[in-house]
């Protein structure tokens, strides 16, 4: 596969409910400076040139959390899992010529350009494709169910915390996705499911910009980091 041929959609998860935020509106359209975590998800992946079209998996009355107007969005169904909002997306993708999808979270909306550009070279150069990750720096432990206390030490040497954008041929993710099962427990990013089938997906490191909003006080976070220059 060369990028000569490559024709590239990003697919944007955006139906999730954001337990874990504790908030009243799920979390990818809460406001920061002046625009939804959606929009800024949005802003994010087109700043790439070769991305040239964004599927957004979501519920349809949430269209005005996004510049709907642009030419280059669409809405699709969001799904009761985000691998079956992401596999809604992909096939959306598949049907309009798209031959690579770009998956990235609502909810990651401090994606740096330079890392979704260097993620997008990565999958460009083979089958397996690449993803967004940073390798684990702080020291890990593991406890028992039920129990505060720690039960053992793990090495976090080799272990990489994945982050999103992940970037596939939009055919094989979606295959990969439907075989593995969208509700399946494991399958919590795309890499997961292009492992099912055997692929060895490439690490591309990513920043401590990208933070996924999950909780609370990483709304605080995210703020910091979108602050226009000068604030
Ligand atoms: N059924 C779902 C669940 C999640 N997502 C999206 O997947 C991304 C990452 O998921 P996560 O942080 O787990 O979001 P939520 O599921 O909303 O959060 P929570 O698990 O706390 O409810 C988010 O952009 C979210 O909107 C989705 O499109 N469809
Ligand atoms: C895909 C992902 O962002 C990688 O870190 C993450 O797994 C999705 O969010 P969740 O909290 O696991 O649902």
């Amino acid at each position: 596969m060369t990028n000569k041929v490559a024709s590239i959609a990003a697919v944007i998860p955006a139906a999730g409910r954001g337990r874990r935020m504790q908030s009243a509106t799920p979390k990818q359209f809460l406001v920061v400076h002046g625009k939804t975590l959606l929009q800024h998800s949005v802003d994010a992946v087109l700043r790439d040139p070769r991305v040239e079209h964004v599927f957004i998996a979501s519920d349809e009355q949430n269209e005005q959390a996004v510049a709907k107007s642009l030419p280059n969005i669409s809405f699709v169904a969001g799904g009761v899992t985000r691998a079956e909002s992401v596999l809604s997306g992909v096939l959306h993708a598949i049907t309009q010529g798209y031959t690579h999808v770009v998956v990235h979270d609502a909810a990651r909306p401090g994606l740096p350009a330079a890392v979704l550009s260097a993620v997008i070279d990565a999958a460009l150069s083979g089958d397996n494709g690449a993803i967004v990750a940073m390798p684990v720096r702080d020291s890990l432990k593991r406890s028992e169910p039920d129990s505060d206390m720690i039960s053992t030490s793990v090495s976090r040497e080799h272990l990489w915390q994945a982050q999103t954008p992940q970037v596939f041929t939009a055919a094989l993710l979606a295959d990969a996705i439907s075989e593995m099962g969208v509700e399946h427990p494991q399958l919590t990013d795309e890499a997961s499911a292009m492992a099912y089938l055997g692929y060895h997906p490439r690490l591309v490191m990513g920043s401590l910009k990208n933070i996924k909003v999950t909780h609370p006080e990483d709304l605080e976070l995210v703020t910091a980091i979108l602050a226009p220059p000068g604030r």
